[in-house]
C-alpha cells in the first residue's frame, strides 16, 4: 500500500538529543520557579499545577516549593509526564520570543519535509513533548516556520508513545489505514507500539546510535527516508 502519511517523532528523529537534553531541559528548569511564581494564578498554568500535585500524590495544599521540586526531579529522570511536558512548553515560548534559542532540526530536515509535503504526503508529529511545543520548535527554525506544512500534532495527551493504542486513537483522528502510515522514530520501543497498531515503521540512527530496532529497518538521516518511501512506491 502507498505511503499517504508520515507521522513523525522529534527527539532523536528530526533533532538532536542534545537540543533537548543540553538547551531546552535545563532553560525549563532554570525558568520553572520563578515561571510559577508569575503566572501561577493564571488559569492554563493553574490547572496544570493542580494535574501535576495530583499525578505526584501530593496534597491540593501542597505548597508551591514542593511542587517546584517534584516538578525539576520528573524533569532530571526525562519524565514523560503530561503536566510537566506542557509547563515546558509553556516556558520554551519565552525562549524562543526572546531568541535564547531556535528549535533544532538536523539539516536534511526541513528539504525532506517540504518536498514530501509538496508531493501530497500528509505529515503529523507525535512526540512527548506538549503540541504547543512541538509547534513552537518547528515555528522557530533556522529554516523558518515550518508549521504549515504539518496536518497535525500529537503529545501525550493522546497516550503514550510506547501504548499501541496510542497509534490506533491517531489512525482514528488522521482517518488513515494503518499501513498507509510511515512513523519515523529513534527508540525501538515506540516503533514496536507502532507496528503493533499497523503502521509501517522505520528506526533512526542519527549520530551514529546503533541501538538494535529488531526487525524494524533503520535509515541514518531523511534523505534515506526519501529513497525508502521511493522503492515503496515503485512496488
Ligand atoms: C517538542 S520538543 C521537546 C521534546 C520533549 O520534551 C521530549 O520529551 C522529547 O520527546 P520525543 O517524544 O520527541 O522523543
Ligand atoms: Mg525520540
Amino acid at each position: 500500500m502507498k505511503i499517504e502519511a508520515i507521522l513523525t517523532d522529534i527527539e532523536g528523529t528530526t533533532s538532536s538529543l542534545s537540543f533537548v537534553k543540553d538547551v531546552l531541559f535545563p532553560y525549563a528548569a532554570d525558568h520553572l520557579p520563578a515561571f510559577v511564581r508569575c503566572h501561577r494564578d493564571e488559569s492554563r498554568v493553574a490547572e496544570w499545577l493542580a494535574d501535576a500535585r495530583r499525578e505526584a500524590g501530593l496534597d491540593p495544599a501542597a505548597s508551591e516549593d514542593e511542587i517546584v521540586s517534584v516538578l525539576l526531579d520528573w524533569m532530571a529522570s526525562d519524565r514523560k509526564v503530561t503536566p510537566l511536558k506542557a509547563l515546558q512548553g509553556l516556558i520554551w515560548e519565552q525562549g524562543y520570543a526572546s531568541g535564547d534559542f531556535h528549535g533544532h532540526l538536523y539539516p536534511d530536515v526541513a528539504p525532506c519535509l517540504r518536498a514530501w509535503q509538496a508531493a501530497g504526503i500528509a505529515l503529523y508529529v507525535y512526540s512527548s513533548g506538549s503540541v504547543r511545543a512541538q509547534q513552537l520548535l518547528f515555528a522557530h527554525t533556522l529554516d523558518g516556520d515550518l508549521t504549515p506544512l504539518f496536518s497535525g500534532f500529537f503529545d501525550t495527551r493522546t497516550g503514550g508513545k510506547r501504548d499501541s493504542t496510542s497509534y490506533a486513537r491517531i489512525l482514528e483522528r488522521i482517518g488513515r489505514a494503518p499501513a498507509a502510515v510511515l512513523f519515523l522514530s529513534d527508540v525501538r520501543e515506540e516503533l514496536d507500539a507502532a507496528a503493533t497498531a499497523g503502521l509501517r515503521t522505520l528506526a533512526l540512527r542519527r549520530e551514529g546510535v546503533w541501538d538494535t530496532f529488531g526487525d524494524h529497518p533503520s535509515v541514518i538521516d531523511f534523505n534515506e527516508v526519501a529513497a525508502f518511501l521511493a522503492r515503496s512506491s515503485s512496488r
